[in-house]
């Protein structure tokens, strides 16, 4: 019998929108406040849906301390409280929420327990970003 499960992450990080490819001033038309030079900073709650088999013996999808030691190892400890400009793939792409739920979605691909379906990254309250079903 297959499931699909979600777990939800947090993580506080900054940046900054600004693309190399404009001058200042169409960084500045394009990217609006988000262009301060200073940055500013997002708690950005990431949930991945994942499927499979329950496994009849332990009756899990997977088991959520495996995911969560790997959520721990590849995404948080690599973005909570960083400035995601200084980090790859954002320093050649701009750390808009669609290019993070890209990254995020590539990151958890590599999660060997179960299949990775969906990801949702939520940027504010009232901004959020899904890749997959
Ligand atoms: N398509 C996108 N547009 C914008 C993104 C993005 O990732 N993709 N990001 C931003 C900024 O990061 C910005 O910080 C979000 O600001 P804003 O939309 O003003 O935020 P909210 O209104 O949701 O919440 P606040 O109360 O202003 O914090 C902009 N655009
Ligand atoms: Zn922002």
């Amino acid at each position: 019998m297959k499931a699909h499960l979600t777990r939800r992450y947090h993580f506080s990080a900054s940046h900054r929108l600004h693309s190399d490819a404009y001058t200042a001033e169409e960084n500045q038309a394009v990217f609006g406040k988000c262009n301060n030079p200073h940055g500013h900073g997002h708690n950005y709650v990431v949930a991945v849906t994942l499927a499979g088999e329950i496994d009849p013996a332990t009756g899990m999808v997977c088991n959520l301390g495996d995911l969560d030691a790997f959520a721990r190892e590849h995404l948080l400890a690599r973005f909570d409280h960083m400035n995601l400009n200084t980090l790859e793939p954002f320093l050649t792409l701009v750390p808009t929420t669609e290019n993070l739920t890209i990254e995020v979605n590539r990151i958890f691909q590599d999660f060997p327990f179960a299949r990775l379906e969906r990801v949702v990254v939520e940027e504010t309250g009232n901004n959020s970003f899904v890749f997959g079903g």
